[in-house]
């Protein structure tokens, strides 16, 4: 939720603590986001603030860094998600989607469906992989929904068409 100030700055909730999640670390993906407890569908799973690299800069240093393993495709540039929303590993059937809040600079992370216990939360990064992808099973309808992400430029319409199934 965003409240308006008196001032006119926005102040954002961050509802993140509330759930029980854990880093752990898998051989070939790295570090990865697990849950403790049951999630529901639709349940917002944490908010990112993002640190912002306009493309000129991005060009000229973040890519030849480690940060081009982390960022996100921006408006104006790339953006680094701060907290947990850079350690969101890629699966091609997601069951975290993630939406873009270009005016606030943020990311929003949402349950796409029932999450249990012990399961990786882990978003899809779209169809151009830059890693050998170590859940990757060749599903066709899978293959549909990276590249419908990949192809789309609202990630709400995107998150709307995976839930409907
Ligand atoms: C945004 S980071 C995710 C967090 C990362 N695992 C870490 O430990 O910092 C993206 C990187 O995680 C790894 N990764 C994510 N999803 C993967 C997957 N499905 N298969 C293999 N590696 C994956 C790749 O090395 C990728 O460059």
């Amino acid at each position: 939720m965003i409240e308006l100030m008196d001032n006119d700055t926005p102040t954002i909730a961050l509802p993140q603590h509330k759930l029980q999640l854990e880093l752990r670390t898998d051989e070939r993906k790295g570090r990865g986001v697990f849950a403790t407890i049951p999630i529901e569908r639709r349940t917002l799973i944490t908010i990112s603030p993002i640190l912002l690299f306009p493309h000129e800069e991005y060009n000229a240093h973040g890519q030849y860094t480690q940060l081009d393993h982390y960022t996100y495709k921006w408006k104006d540039g790339m953006a680094l998600a701060l907290g947990l929303g850079s350690m969101f590993n890629h699966d091609n059937d997601p069951n975290v989607g993630f939406m873009r809040d270009f005016e606030n600079k943020l990311i929003r992370y949402v349950a796409l469906r029932d999450i249990a216990v012990d399961e990786e939360l882990c978003i899809s990064y779209g169809a151009n992989l830059w890693f050998e992808d170590a859940t990757a099973d060749g599903d066709d309808r899978k293959q549909q929904i990276m590249q419908q992400q990949s192809d789309s430029e609202d990630d709400m319409a995107w998150m709307q068409m995976v839930m409907d199934g």
